[in-house]
């Protein structure tokens, strides 16, 4: 082990004591540069001394602070025990258990020396993508909810990313390390309310064979996020917002209390504010949800993200095996010129059936099928694939209610009816060929209709 020879590193002797030292080990100097770093943290950490040594001890942080612990440490030269998200070598961040102290060397010097031990898993880096000025503003707005544990209200439109945003709160957050827990308000009838939400005691009544432990519960030390909040009967709000207010609930059929700690992150793209005028939404609920509003943009008003997100999505259909197809010039330009009412979501869709009317090579702007194209004859006719029916007829017998969806909805409930007969009805394939979780293609298919036949899924699935 051979100690940083920076010119304010700490002396020679101090050095050789601190490398002998089994835990991680990282001094900063009063300039908040890392001057020393020990094999143990190179190791842990996977950060190399050539690459740390004589940066600023705060770039190590995943999520930056108004003011770095390091920086008010040599103001206060007070000692501390505090968790962060460090960054890692690898590019992920992992949360650490961090004691600060002051060191004094043998010339009279102070140092801040840092112990960090590792708590958790590691942290994949945000799948956040974009740099239009909307989505670095809505990531700032993200980081700065994750820094605290106030309850987060998103309000975007559907397919904008309002479930991603809420995971990377949480991921971003002190409660990295602990459960994510989403609950789909719209599959939440009066009947399941409770018992899924606050769980219930066996034999609490027919068909509860077993004790069941809800999602309230479940997410405790973590985030629990409450998807399309909206859609609560508001006969059972009270329910939730007492549980939210105390912290603590009673199982259904069970005799006493239960408690739980968690942050709740909760989303809609209805105007909750109208509702709560109209009377459907509580209003003393709202204030309890909304303490930070955050508006998700539309693609629309950040469409410089669109090419990047369309190569990340090419990308991640030619890692499950479909070719390795890329965007023509031509192909990009029409997506720049749509408005994606469906966002990213439909984005995704449309990327999904290109690459499916053209599996290999690259993909010409005819294969990009927009909604309004598909309604007139202008559009040149696709190069011949494999593709999905194509048949109206064939889809308006598939989909019950095919005349009261719109034409993105059709486009949806056509792609997800190619996929049901591509994996023959596998309900976990179709969900990862669609990019949705197994309960998100559940909705879809209750909500456009599919005659297919499926289990409902746990709602937290
Ligand atoms: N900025 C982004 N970068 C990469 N992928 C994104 C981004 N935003 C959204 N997505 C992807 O778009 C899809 C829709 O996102 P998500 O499910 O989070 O939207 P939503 O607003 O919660 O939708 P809904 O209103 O229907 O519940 C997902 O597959 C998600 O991974």
């Amino acid at each position: 082990m051979t100690p940083t020879t920076a010119p304010t590193a700490p002396t020679a002797t101090l050095s050789r004591i601190l490398a002998g030292q089994r835990k991680p080990l990282m001094v900063v100097a009063a300039d908040c540069q890392i001057r020393f770093i020990n094999d143990a943290f190179e190791h842990v950490f996977g950060l190399t001394r050539s690459h740390i040594l004589g940066q600023d001890s705060c770039s190590l942080d995943a999520i930056p602070q108004d003011e770095c612990r390091h920086r008010r440490f040599f103001r206060d030269l007070e000692p501390y025990a505090e968790n962060h998200l460090i960054k890692l070598g690898t590019g992920e961040s992992q949360l650490a258990q961090i004691f600060g102290f002051p060191m004094l060397d043998e010339d009279g010097q102070i140092y801040l020396g840092e112990h960090l031990k590792l708590l958790g898993s590691p942290v994949a880096e945000s799948k956040i993508l974009g740099h239009a000025a909307a989505t670095r503003a809505l990531l700032t707005e993200l980081e700065r909810a994750a820094q605290t544990e106030a309850p987060v209200l998103l309000h975007g439109e559907t397919g904008s990313g309002k479930e991603l945003a809420a995971e990377h709160i949480h991921q971003q957050s002190q409660r990295a390390a602990g459960p994510f827990i989403v609950v789909d308000c719209t599959v939440l009838s009066e009947d399941l309310f409770e018992s899924e939400l606050f769980g219930h005691a066996k034999g609490a009544f027919t068909g509860a064979v077993a004790n069941k432990t809800g999602m309230f519960e479940l997410a405790d030390g973590g985030t629990l996020f409450l998807d399309e909040i909206g859609e609560l009967p508001i006969s059972q709000q009270p329910k939730l917002l007492r549980a939210l207010e105390t912290g603590s609930f009673r199982p259904v059929g069970a005799t006493k209390n239960r408690s739980s700690r968690v942050r709740v992150v909760s989303a809609t793209h209805k105007d909750l504010a109208a509702m709560v005028k109209q009377g459907t939404f509580r209003q003393d609920l709202f204030y309890r949800l909304a303490v930070l509003p955050i508006m998700i943009p539309p693609l629309r008003s950040r469409r410089e993200d669109i090419p990047e997100l369309a190569q990340f999505l090419l990308k991640e259909l030619s890692l499950q095996g479909l070719g390795q197809p890329s965007l023509s010039k031509a192909a990009v330009q029409k997506l720049l010129q749509y408005d994606f009412p469906g966002n990213i979501r439909e984005l995704r869709n449309i990327i999904h059936l290109a690459v499916a009317l053209n599996p290999s090579g690259e993909i010409t702007e005819a294969s990009i099928r927009l909604p309004e194209m598909q309604s007139t004859d202008a559009a040149p006719e696709p190069e011949p694939a494999p593709a999905p029916d194509p048949d109206p007829a064939g889809l308006q017998r598939s989909v019950a209610n095919a005349e009261h969806l719109s034409p993105i909805e059709l486009a949806e409930a056509s792609y997800i009816m190619e996929l049901m007969n591509r994996y023959h009805g596998n309900r976990k394939q179709v969900a990862a060929g669609l990019s949705v979780s197994e309960r998100t293609l559940y909705r879809k298919l209750k909500r456009y209709r599919l005659n297919v036949h499926v289990q409902s899924p746990h709602p937290s699935s």
